[in-house]
């Protein structure tokens, strides 16, 4: 039976960050981002979120390209379609390059609606059944290495269960090797965001002696091959980001030895039913995966705890609590992360109200389409 969808609309917020977030590319304060929301005629609203940022840094899409590519092509192509189930999205949208940020907003929100028609919680629609979920932290560069190790402090004693450091060259081994000397026994992890080349490879061989769960896209954004030697001269497993856009990828890189380990994105890849469809495929070949964050607000925050009760997410993702990114969130409750765990909600879709008020307080613009 076609899931009945009468309108959608494209909400354009911004938001302030609590913490300002620093990578390689520069700080992040306010982050700009899409809401979509699908209707049934009977009132039902199914909300999915975009990830991508205001400057192609992290990928190629931008927000400015995400509302270009849902309101001139994907939305038409879900008014032309008929959608019987989520996972039909993905074909529907297949005359459409690339542009994943973009499909999995408004395939989210898909999602979500169709879970709630169902009247069950996304999490069991995706075929997950964790109830709890282990959350780590992905920490910005901070100034100093005392402000990153008083940083890992807080975290540490919040119970996160793991701490993400962000690496470049002239910030890696001595940074790390401090790092590591003041917690011993906390699972530590480096992402590189392709800073590095196959040149690195005897300095990057110095972090073995660490003891790092791994180290994150240490190599080239769009590379697979070149991961794969350096996978084989170091003892550290690689997990790749950037480099994994779809299920065909995930296949090459475990093929080649590119990597141990695999960051799922929802938005990266294009949507919850590609993302699962990787998950599918790492769990047949004992690939572990774990769920990364792209500095969400609630929507995208409940999809990715959503996804990450399937069985193969057995290493903790980025999903920390609401508070850390944000004044005030947009879901009722806010997520929260008790001791490094996450409760998993059990109403129906994403499982967290939409809190209308705040919504609207960080609406900066809006536009509504027939389906
Ligand atoms: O959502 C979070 O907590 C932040 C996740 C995070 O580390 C990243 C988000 C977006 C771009 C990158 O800087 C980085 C990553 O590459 O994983
Ligand atoms: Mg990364």
């Amino acid at each position: 039976m076609t899931i009945p969808m009468k309108q959608i609309k494209l909400r354009r917020l911004k938001m302030s960050l609590t913490n300002p977030f620093t990578t390689s590319f520069g700080t992040l304060q306010e982050k700009e981002f899409f809401i979509t929301e699908v209707f049934d005629d009977e009132g039902r609203r199914g909300f999915g979120e975009s990830v991508a940022f205001t400057s192609p840094w992290y990928s190629e899409e931008t927000v400015e390209t995400n509302h270009h590519v849902m309101k001139d092509f994907l939305i038409g192509l879900l008014r032309e379609n008929n959608i019987n189930h989520p996972n039909d999205v993905l074909e529907v949208f297949k005359p459409i390059k690339r542009n994943h940020m973009a499909k999995a907003a408004l395939e989210g929100a898909v999602w979500d609606l169709y879970a709630k028609q169902k009247r069950i919680p996304l999490a069991e629609a995706l075929g997950g059944s964790r109830q709890e979920i282990d959350v780590g932290i992905s920490i910005g560069i901070q100034p100093t290495v005392d402000d990153l190790l008083q940083t890992i402090d807080q975290h540490v004693r919040e119970g996160y269960k793991r701490i993400k450091i962000k690496i470049k060259p002239g910030w890696d081994y001595d940074v790390l090797k401090e790092v590591r000397k003041h917690f011993p026994d906390t699972p530590i992890m480096a992402d590189a965001n392709s800073a590095y080349t196959l040149q690195d490879t005897e300095h990057l061989k110095k972090l073995d002696e660490l003891g790092l769960m791994m180290i994150e896209q240490p190599l080239a954004h769009d590379d697979i091959a070149d991961h794969a030697q350096l996978q084989a001269a170091l003892a550290t497993p690689v997990c790749l980001d950037e480099s994994i856009h779809s299920l065909n990828d995930t296949r090459k890189a475990i093929e080649l030895g590119s990597c141990k380990i695999i960051n799922i994105k929802i938005g990266r890849v294009g949507g919850l039913s590609e993302a699962k469809r990787i998950h599918d495929y790492c769990r047949e070949h004992s690939i572990d995966v774990w769920c990364g964050g792209m500095l969400e607000a609630g929507v995208g925050r409940a999809q990715n705890i959503a996804l990450t009760t399937l069985p193969q997410f057995v290493l903790p993702g980025d999903t920390a609590g609401s508070a850390l990114y944000w004044k005030k969130d947009i879901i009722k409750p806010e997520v929260t992360a008790a001791n490094g765990i996450i409760a998993v909600p059990d109403k129906p879709g994403i499982g967290y109200e939409i809190d209308d008020e705040a919504l609207e307080s960080f609406t900066v613009s809006e536009e509504t389409f027939p389906l």
